[in-house]
Formats: C-alpha cells, structure tokens, sequence
C-alpha cells in the first residue's frame, strides 16, 4: 500500500513539472509564476518526501516488534486484582532443586493505585542514580554503592530510601506469593535487583543491550521471580520500550505505565525481551526474587 501511494505522488509530480516547463518559456510574468510554481513544487516534494519516510518508519518499526497480542495497555488500569495469564510448565525445572513453592505462571498485574505513593521520590532517586553513575544501563542496589571515578557513593543515604525500597520489596512479595499460592516467607529477595534508564543512544557497552531475547534465571542465575515495577509511561514519556514476552506462536506485550508492576517466573516459560526505545527515556526498576535461602541477599540498610 505504501508503493503505491508512493506512485499517485510522483504522477502528480511529473505533471507539474511539465507545466513549469512551459512556463519558462513565455514572458516575464509568466516566469515569475513559474519561479513561484517552482517553489510550490519543493514544497510540495518535501512534504511528499516527510509524508513517506514516515510511513515506511512506522512500517518497518511495526515490523520490528512484531507483536501479536497486546496483554495490557499503557492506558489500562488493572487494580485492584491482578491479572493472570497462566503458561505451561517449563521442562526445565527438572534440572533445578526445587524449593516449596515454587510456581509456574505468568501474572500481569497493574497495582498502581498501591505503589502511587512511591513513585515519585522513586523514579527521583532513579534519576540521581544514574545520572551519578552515568551508565545508559543500570545501577545495581544491592551494594547500595554506586562507583564514581574512583569514589564511591552510597544512595541509601537518600530520602530514607531504604525504607522506601522495603516497602516497595515487601508489596511486590506479598503480591507474587498471594497471586502464586506462596508461603511470601519463602520468597527472598535476591541480586541483581535494579534501577534502569533506557534511551535512544546507542549501547556503551554489552550489558546495555536490553533488547536480546533472554531468560532471567539463565542470564541472572538466582531469579525464581522476576517483578518490574515501571516508573515511566509507554507512549509520553517514551516509545518503543514495551515488555515482550516471546512466546512459541505468539510475542505478547504489556506496554509499561508509571506504577505498574508486572511479574512472572524467571524460567523458559517466559522468554521475553524488550522493544528498543526509539524515543525518550523510560525508567524501570527489577526487583528479583529466589525460593533459594542461600541466594538470599538482605534488604539495604542506612549506613
Ligand atoms: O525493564 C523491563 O521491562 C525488562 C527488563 C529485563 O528484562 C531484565 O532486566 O531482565
Ligand atoms: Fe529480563
């Protein structure tokens, strides 16, 4: 379709041409109309040429994602209960110890009516994160310490964070338990567990690559349960950046918006990857989970 709209402009174009030409060839009056044509023509072209490139844009970055299902929409309030979507069991489990409760599904909850409080002084301490670290990947918490030339920078420091992150890590815990039938007991946090600021600029280095295909308990080794909790929304404060689960038949996305958390077993059943942000800055935070007590990390503590 986008061809031949393509070839009902360049017919228009060369008729127009063709006038021009004819023009030139009379009297003075008639050239200045035909200087004016001619400038009406650029015009025109530009236009035709902007008209296109961004239809072919859109095309090839609706080819890009591919997506064949949304699951949940920025614009979507899901709350109070989250929403469920249930995989098949990965056979892979079979190969790991299995610890009480360990479950397999995938739920896709949006609580932002519970994390609303803690969004903002979130999503600050995120970008003072960052910007310290200056990295376009992410910024680890578990240490708390964040490396700045050669200084080190403790960001539990800031605006009672710690607290701030328990009771972020304890609803995110108490959700995952209640919508997998868990003992929350048995959950323990676990590491990486970070902040992420994802823009347009090109990858420093590979760690930034956010977009491969990837399996978080094969890329993160201790995650039974992986949550997000989105700090930035799809569609205004960036585009492209939507989560995609990758499924056999299927690539399913949950577009992120500000306070939403989705979570889900960091097993094969959920390969998934992220669409690359083509404008804007998303922010993110993951906050990881394992059934494994010796993979327990503790929460961060004020110095
Ligand atoms: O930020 C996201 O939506 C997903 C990030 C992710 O897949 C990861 O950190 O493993
Ligand atoms: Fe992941």
């Amino acid at each position: 379709r986008t061809q031949s709209r393509l070839g009902v402009f360049s017919n228009k174009t060369v008729e127009s041409a063709f006038c021009v030409s004819v023009s030139v060839r009379g009297n003075a009056l008639r050239q200045g109309s035909a200087w004016r044509g001619s400038r009406g023509l650029a015009a025109l072209l530009l236009v035709v040429v902007f008209v296109c490139g961004a239809a072919v844009w859109l095309y090839v970055t609706s080819l890009d994602s591919e997506i064949t299902e949304t699951l949940v929409r920025q614009g979507e309030l899901v709350s109070p209960r989250p929403r469920v979507y249930s995989v098949p069991c990965s056979e892979d489990y079979e190969n790991y110890k299995r610890y009480p409760g360990e479950a397999l599904h995938r739920a896709t909850p949006d609580t932002s009516l519970h994390f609303a409080r803690f969004l903002f002084p979130t999503r600050r301490l995120a970008e003072r994160g960052l910007a310290l670290a200056g990295s376009d990947g992410g910024v680890n918490l578990h240490s708390g310490a964040l490396s700045m030339g050669k200084q080190f920078v403790n960001i539990y420091r800031w605006e009672k964070f710690s607290c701030l992150f328990l009771n972020v890590r304890e609803r995110i815990q108490a959700i995952i338990a209640e919508t997998f039938g868990l003992d929350p007991t048995l959950l323990y946090l676990t590491k990486p567990t970070f902040f992420s600021r994802i823009n347009s600029t090109i990858a420093k280095t590979q760690h930034d690559e956010y977009w491969h295909p990837h399996i978080d308990k094969v890329t993160y080794g201790s995650f039974d349960y992986t949550s997000l909790l989105y700090l930035s929304d799809y569609g205004s404060d960036f585009t492209g950046g939507r989560f995609i689960f990758m499924d056999e038949n299927a690539n399913r996305t949950v577009e992120p918006r500000a306070g939403r958390v989705s979570f889900f077993s960091s097993g094969t059943e959920n390969l998934h990857r992220v669409e690359k942000v083509e404008w804007g800055t998303r922010f993110a935070i993951t906050v990881s989970f394992t059934c494994d007590p010796a993979h327990g990390i503790s929460d961060p503590a004020m110095p």
